[in-house]
C-alpha cells in the first residue's frame, strides 16, 4: 500500500498515496504454469494462486479449464496431481519482486479483512474528515518552482535493497525535513515487510494508503487512516479492475497515481477514462520518453517520473520528456539532512522559505 498526502502549507500535511507490482498466468493444457514477459497478468487465475485456500475452492473450475474429464478415474488423479503440482509451483516461486510482493499482498490483505470486514470500516471512512488536494498541490508546486513536483517517497527500506536508512524515523523525516525540503506530497509506502513502514507511522503524521493495491479493501482502509491519494500498478491489475478501484477511490475523495512500466500498460492507462495522474516507472521501463505526449496533453494527465532519480540531471532528463512530478524514496531517504538532500538533487532549493 502506498499513502500519499499533498504538503500544501505549514498546517497542513503532503498528500500521500499508498503504492505496489505482477504475474501469473495461463493454465496450458501441458505446462501448469508459465510465466509471460512483461509485466501482464491474468487476474482470473493470479487471484486463485494467491490463496491456496481460494484456489482449492476453485479447484473445480480449474479442472474445466485443464479439460478434465469428471468421469475418467485415472485422468481425474492424473490431473489433481497436476493441480497440486501447480499449487506449490505458484506457492513457492514467484518468479519477481513485484509478483513476491503482490502475492504476499493477497494473503496479507485476506487476513486484514478478516479481523476488520469491509463492512466495519466503512462508517469510519463517511466521518473522516475530507481529503486534502493532491493533485492541486502537485499543480501548484510545478507552477511555483518550475521543476517537476516532488512526491518524496518514505521508506525505511526497500524490496530490492533492503534497509536504506538504519535509523530511519518516518515522522522525523516528514515533519522536519521532507515538508521544509519543499516535497509537494508525500507517498508512504506502508507495507511492514518490505519497506518497513507501518501504518502506526502514518497515523501519526496524518496520511496513509498503499502502493500494492489489489482490492478495494485497501482503499477504504488507506481513506481511514487519512490517505489522500492511492497508487495503482497497472502491472498487477486488469483493465476491468483498474476501471473500477478508480470508481472506489473516487467515490471516496481520493486522488490516483495509476502507474505504468512499459509502452503497452501506458496505452492500457490511455484507454481507461478518469485517469488524472499517470506514473512512469523507469525501474524497469528504461525510457520515460516513450510515452504518447499528445494523449497525455490532451487528457491534462500530469505524468509521474519515478524511481532511480539521484541527480539535478536525471530530473533534467525527465522533465525534458514532458514529465511534471517527480516520485523519489532512495536518494533522498539515505541523506543525514533530508533538506538539504532535496535541494541537491533538484540542483537548488526548491522550497518557498
Ligand atoms: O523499491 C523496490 O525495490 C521495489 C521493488 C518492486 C516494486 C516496487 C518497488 N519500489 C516502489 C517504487 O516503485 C519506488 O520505491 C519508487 O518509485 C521510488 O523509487 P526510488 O527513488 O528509486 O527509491
Amino acid at each position: 500500500m502506498v499513502g500519499l498526502v499533498p504538503v500544501q502549507s505549514a498546517g497542513q500535511r503532503l498528500p500521500f498515496r499508498v503504492v505496489s507490482p505482477s504475474l501469473y498466468q495461463g493454465i496450458g493444457s501441458v505446462s501448469i504454469r508459465r510465466s509471460v514477459s512483461g509485466l501482464t497478468m491474468d487476474r482470473r487465475i493470479n487471484s486463485r494462486a494467491l490463496s491456496l485456500f481460494s484456489i482449492r475452492a476453485q479447484q473445480s473450475d480449474l479442472k474445466e479449464s485443464l479439460g478434465v474429464v469428471a468421469s475418467s478415474t485415472s485422468s481425474s488423479v492424473e490431473n489433481d496431481v497436476r493441480i497440486k503440482e501447480w499449487e506449490v509451483d505458484i506457492a513457492d516461486s514467484p518468479s519477481n519482486i513485484l509478483e513476491e510482493i503482490t502475492w504476499f499482498k493477497y494473503q496479507e490483505v485476506s487476513r486484514m479483512k478478516e479481523l476488520n470486514p469491509l463492512e466495519a470500516i466503512k462508517k469510519p471512512v463517511e466521518n473522516a474528515p475530507p481529503t486534502r488536494g493532491f493533485v492541486s498541490a502537485l499543480r501548484m508546486a510545478h507552477q511555483r518552482t518550475g521543476f517537476p513536483a516532488f512526491i518524496a517517497e518514505v521508506k525505511k527500506a526497500s524490496a530490492s535493497r533492503g534497509i536504506l536508512k538504519e535509523n530511519f524515523d518516518p515522522v522525523f523525516e516528514i515533519d522536519q525535513a521532507y515538508e521544509r525540503g519543499g516535497a509537494a506530497c508525500l507517498s508512504a509506502l506502508t507495507d511492514q515487510k518490505y519497506f518497513k513502514v507501518g501504518f502506526e507511522n502514518l497515523e501519526a503524521i496524518r496520511g496513509a494508503g498503499g502502493k500494492f493495491v489489489v482490492d478495494e479493501w485497501q482503499i477504504y482502509y488507506a481513506r481511514t487512516k487519512g490517505t489522500d491519494a492511492v497508487l495503482l500498478i497497472a502491472a498487477i491489475l486488469t483493465d476491468l479492475e483498474i476501471t473500477y478501484l478508480l470508481r472506489v477511490r473516487k467515490m471516496l475523495g481520493l486522488a490516483a497515481l495509476v502507474e505504468v512500466q512499459d509502452e503497452r500498460e501506458m496505452g492500457r492507462v490511455l484507454g481507461t477514462e478518469g485517469i488524472e495522474l499517470v506514473g512512469i516507472n523507469s525501474r524497469s521501463l528504461g525510457n520515460e520518453e516513450a510515452f504518447h505526449g499528445r494523449q497525455i496533453r490532451e487528457k491534462d494527465m500530469i505524468v509521474v517520473g519515478e524511481s532511480g532519480l539521484f541527480t539535478p540531471d536525471d530530473i533534467a532528463y525527465v522533465q525534458a520528456a514532458g514529465v511534471k512530478a517527480v516520485l523519489v524514496g532512495e536518494s533522498i531517504v539515505k541523506q543525514s539532512d533530508p533538506e538539504k538532500g532535496i535541494a541537491g538533487l533538484f540542483g537548488r532549493k526548491i522550497s518557498q522559505t
